[in-house]
């Protein structure tokens, strides 16, 4: 439900029964009730000269006239103000008049009139009209006493709209808050993603393969198990690119991804780890499983590209379980320069 499907009255949460509490424990008896309700008549007589006196120390101060900005908007406020003066007296302290004052707080907050300045008003207001009760009417004291719980109650009211709206302002910001910390870390966690993988082929990249094999090297040393490294390197991409175009190049590097991917278990981790350069992490795996893993990859490759060749080194861990991530691409960087060198063997272990 929204805000503006209630009643202030609703959201505010104030019942008819609340209402009579409020002024039962402000002790405003039905006789101060009878008493106000019997001013009206004279109070109405003199209504005009109590706006003018009000509105007059009202604008003379700096602050409450740049609150009220223009002619148009006083004319609207003495209307206002004019309504409430014959509320005040109207005897009638229902679940109308309360809504009344809630507004009158609600709109008060919105347009940044601090309390201090609603109570110097209402202070102001209660002094205009004492001297033309005193005047008027008999029975001053308890009228005075009257008007003084009835001027109370409408505060109270008045500030706990108040509070209701800096209330409502803190659960809107902290909702923002919340909405704005999560959209954060989603969009740093993808950053985090994308930062480990290589555009083009969306396969690990370097810096993220180091990081890769490094983890799976203490799983395995945890695990006593074997894990091998397989580097791949294109032969003569160079000639690729210079005879049939830097996008036929690209095609190449993106096919051979692909293979990676498919071509591989699931627990296996491609990267590419530069120019024509990949690299296969292969855990629980020893060379003679990793070579059939990797034959598949070279078959399916040369199946496409006939006249094209990869070189393949492969190294493990064996029982090295001290080996480093540094170590281990080296040997198999330096066993695939082995094949490079041997047409008829391109993988080399
Ligand atoms: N098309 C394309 N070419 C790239 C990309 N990244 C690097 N290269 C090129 O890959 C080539 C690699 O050349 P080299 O390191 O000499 O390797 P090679 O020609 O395969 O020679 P060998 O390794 O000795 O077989 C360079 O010409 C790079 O410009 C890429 O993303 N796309």
């Amino acid at each position: 439900m929204n805000y503006t499907d209630k009643t202030l009255l609703e959201r505010m949460k104030i019942t008819k029964i609340e209402i009579l509490e409020r002024l039962n424990i402000l002790g405003l008896h039905d006789e101060e009730i009878r008493l106000l309700s019997k001013s009206r008549p004279f109070i109405e007589t003199k209504i005009e000269h109590i706006i003018n006196t009000f509105y007059q120390k009202q604008i003379s101060n700096d602050e409450v006239a740049a609150l009220i900005g223009d002619s148009d908007t006083l004319v609207r406020l003495k209307e206002a103000q004019h309504a409430y003066i014959l509320d005040l007296f109207s005897g009638k302290y229902d679940a109308d008049y309360v809504n009344n004052r809630l507004r009158i707080g609600m709109v008060h907050k919105r347009i940044g009139v601090d309390p201090k300045l609603y109570l110097t008003a209402l202070s102001d207001l209660k002094y205009i009209i004492i001297p033309i009760l005193i005047e008027n009417i008999t029975n001053t004291e308890t009228t005075i006493r009257a008007l003084d719980k009835l001027l109370t109650f409408d505060a109270t009211l008045v500030f706990d709209t108040y509070i209701d709206s800096i209330v409502s302002e803190v659960v809107s910001s902290k909702e923002k808050l919340e909405i704005y910390a999560h959209n954060l870390e989603r969009k740093s966690k993808e950053f985090e993603r994308l930062s480990k993988l290589d555009s083009m082929t969306g396969l690990y990249n370097r810096r993220a393969m180091q990081d890769m094999l490094n983890r799976e090297l203490i799983v395995s040393k945890r695990r006593k198990s074997n894990l091998s490294l397989a580097y791949f390197d294109i032969d003569d991409f160079k000639n690729i690119n210079d005879l049939e175009g830097h996008n036929k190049g690209d095609k190449v590097i993106i096919f051979i991804s692909s293979l990676l991917l498919n071509q591989t278990r699931e627990v296996d981790i491609p990267c590419r780890a530069g120019g024509d350069e990949f690299c296969l992490i292969l855990p629980e795996c020893n060379t003679i499983n990793a070579k059939n893993i990797c034959t598949k990859i070279l078959a399916k490759f040369i199946e496409n590209y006939p006249n094209y060749n990869l070189s393949i080194g492969i190294a493990d861990t064996g029982n090295n379980y001290a080996l480093k991530e540094y170590d281990l691409i080296k040997s198999a960087d330096s066993k695939m320069y082995k094949a490079k060198k041997e047409n008829a063997q391109k993988i080399q272990i």
